[in-house]
């Protein structure tokens, strides 16, 4: 051997066994989840992991890999472990340890990642118990008639869209965009308290930069490189640009509600507290970065200067900040900050956030929904006749009097059952709508929205992980003491600081061996009281709102408008598609996007009683 391949062997050497130094951690983890099965394995893994790695997605890879290989998959990814976890027991374990609060590096790639959403450790608690309150219940009642009065605008805005349609035929983005611009109208109204009539126009294109933005911050999740702007813009100039056009849109758009509603504030507040309003000002102006919102040319100052002083035009509703229950997100943001308990900065950068992550998921499921029910026309009809039937029974208990009083704009060409459309609803209405809570549920296990969690472990932890076989479905509630052999099949393992869990809710909620036969089917019954009876689930089973310590602050208020929106929709149109189920393609994002929307059309029609 010659002298220079002796050293480039020793170099060689030296430098796995630094490597290897520098993971044993990782490979005391494997070893012990796995045993030595694991460590074999881990070459195995890396190659499938490069095979399957187009478009450089880690995520689709390694549940790629999952076909595979026992649950949980754990691989050596650098200095680090990738934990994938798909069955409910260790998703318990995860969601519910303090030690998995927090979200990872990969997570930084979404645009406004200086919120709630994206908070950590002790600012993460404190943030979540000044927030909680903007979603209680009796807030979330206050905004019925909000929820309502969009719903019914989007109603009528996809009459004038079919008036204009051939044959009919709405396609999935257009109506897409409906539901997001009507969404987007909610968010802004009950967050921020402003009316902005996105549903009937959004002529500065306020929803599409929202989407794109998402679209881009997925992209940045899954491609975390992209996530230095030099890269980005070095690899990809013209995503680049739109994303800093979208960018400043949005932050010109939140800035400019928060300085209105802030200009609202102080003149409420001036003669009793003058001296906060002073210091709020003082912050606003003297922020460099108030709007930290990963502007990607870093330089956010100019654009969000501009936006405070020019402002646009959009028509305000009264406030109505003295009612003691009525603690509307950004007020309860500027009650923090005169307490001072939140900056100027904050309170911008939590309002994209909300904004923004209250309008995406919320579209997208409503879109889910519509497209299960146009697939499955059976479901929408049962659904219907739910919906008709209590409206009708409203409708009729109504006092004469109020009943003309609501009516007496509604033309009668409108709709052979105008009256019933018209109605106001309220929380009993969908409390008597069992079925309406089945399809949702069923539309948000099948196709979920949010489809995959990703946390970071912040200390060493012991948790209880499910191995091997997963949990067999309990198949009736009499041989529930089953479930005993669920816990002999967990085992505690140590996992180590900064091991990377990814939670695949979507291939979870699609699993036979908990979910049965119709596993892959929109299946409402899944979610009847019947079934659940004789098909006991672990409570981990369902999460499309996660679970545990860092569950979805508004879910509730999800369900709400999703309900009061698909009442609207399917009480007055009749949905139809070509698409099965079976061909959709997902394309794995932040939220659950299709493939070919681009070639999904629905067909609509006005829905009339003899069909
Ligand atoms: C159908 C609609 C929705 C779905 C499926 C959904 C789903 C989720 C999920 C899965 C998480 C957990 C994320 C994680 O742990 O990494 C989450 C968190 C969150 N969601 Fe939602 N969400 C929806 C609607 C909303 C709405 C309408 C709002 C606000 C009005 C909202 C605000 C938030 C916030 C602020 C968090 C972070 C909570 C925290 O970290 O404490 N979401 N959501």
């Amino acid at each position: 051997m010659s002298m220079f391949n002796y050293y480039m062997l020793t170099a060689c050497t030296l430098l796995c066994l630094l490597i290897f130094y520098v993971q044993r951690e990782c490979w005391f983890f494997i070893w012990k989840l796995r045993g030595w099965r694991g460590i074999m394995e881990q070459p195995i893994l890396w190659l499938l992991l490069f095979i399957n790695l187009e478009p450089n997605n880690v995520m689709l890879a390694v549940k790629r890999c999952r076909k595979y290989f026992k649950s949980p998959v754990a691989v050596i990814v650098g200095t680090r472990i990738l934990l994938y976890i798909d069955d409910p027991d260790t998703m318990e374990a995860v969601l519910t340890a303090p030690e998995c609060l927090n979200k990872t590096f990969l997570q930084n790639g979404f645009f406004a990642n200086k919120g709630l959403l994206h908070a950590k450790d002790e600012e993460w608690k404190i943030r979540r118990k000044q927030l909680n309150p903007t979603f209680s219940h009796k807030i979330l009642l206050s905004f019925f008639n909000t929820f309502d009065a969009v719903g019914q605008e989007m109603q009528l805005q996809l009459s004038e869209m079919l008036l204009q349609a051939k044959a009919h035929k709405i396609s999935f983005e257009a109506l897409e965009d409906l539901i997001s611009r009507a969404v987007l109208e909610v968010s802004c109204l009950t967050t921020m308290d402003t009316a902005t009539h996105f549903t009937r126009s959004d002529t500065k294109g306020i929803t599409k930069a929202y989407r794109t933005l998402m679209e881009i911050s997925a992209l940045r999740t899954i491609k975390p490189w992209l996530q230095i702007d030099n890269i980005f813009r070095w690899l990809n100039e013209e995503i680049y640009k739109k994303c800093k056009r979208c960018n400043k849109l949005v932050e010109k758009f939140v800035i400019d509600m928060v300085q209105r509603k802030l200009d609202e504030w102080y003149a409420k507040t001036q003669m009793s507290n003058r001296e906060t309003k002073i210091n709020i000002v003082k912050e606003l102006k003297n922020s460099n970065n108030i709007a930290g919102i990963n502007n990607p040319d870093g330089n956010n100052s100019n654009d969000v200067t501009d936006a405070l002083v020019g402002g646009m035009n959009y028509s305000i509703p009264l406030v109505n900040v003295d009612s003691e229950h009525k603690r509307i997100f950004i007020y309860q943001l500027f009650h923090l900050a005169e307490m001072g308990e939140l900056t100027l900065e904050e309170i911008v950068n939590e309002t994209q956030s909300m904004v923004m992550v209250s309008f995406e998921t919320v579209s997208t499921s409503i879109m889910n929904v519509l497209l299960c029910l146009a697939i499955n026309r059976e479901y929408q009809n049962e659904l219907r006749n739910e919906i008709r039937q209590v409206l009708s029974n409203v409708s009729t208990q109504e006092p004469q009097h109020q009943h003309q009083q609501r009516t007496k704009h509604i033309s009668p060409a409108d709709n052979d059952n105008a009256d019933d459309f018209h109605l106001p609803l309220v929380m009993e209405n969908l409390q008597q709508m069992p079925y309406l809570d089945m399809i949702i549920n069923e539309s948000l296990r099948l196709l979920t929205t949010v489809p995959m969690n990703i946390r970071n472990v912040s200390k060493d932890i012991q948790l209880h992980i499910a191995q091997g076989k997963k949990q067999q479905r309990i198949p009736d509630i009499d041989k529930l003491h089953d479930s005993q052999n669920v816990i002999k099949n967990k085992r505690i393992v140590w996992i180590p600081k900064n091991t990377l869990i990814a939670m695949d809710t979507f291939s979870m909620q699609r699993d036979q061996s908990i979910w049965g036969p119709y596993a892959e089917k929109f299946y409402p019954k899944h979610f009847s009281k019947e079934y659940q009876e004789c098909h006991a689930r672990h409570t981990f089973a369902f999460i499309p709102f996660s679970k545990g310590l860092r569950t979805c602050i508004g879910s509730r208020y999800s369900i709400y408008v999703l309900k009061i929106f698909l009442i609207k929709l399917i009480s007055r149109f009749d949905f139809d598609t070509s698409t099965c189920l079976e061909n959709l393609e997902f394309v794995e994002g932040i939220s659950l996007k299709l493939r070919q929307s681009k070639n999904i059309e629905f067909h609509i029609c006005p829905y009339t009683q003899q069909k």
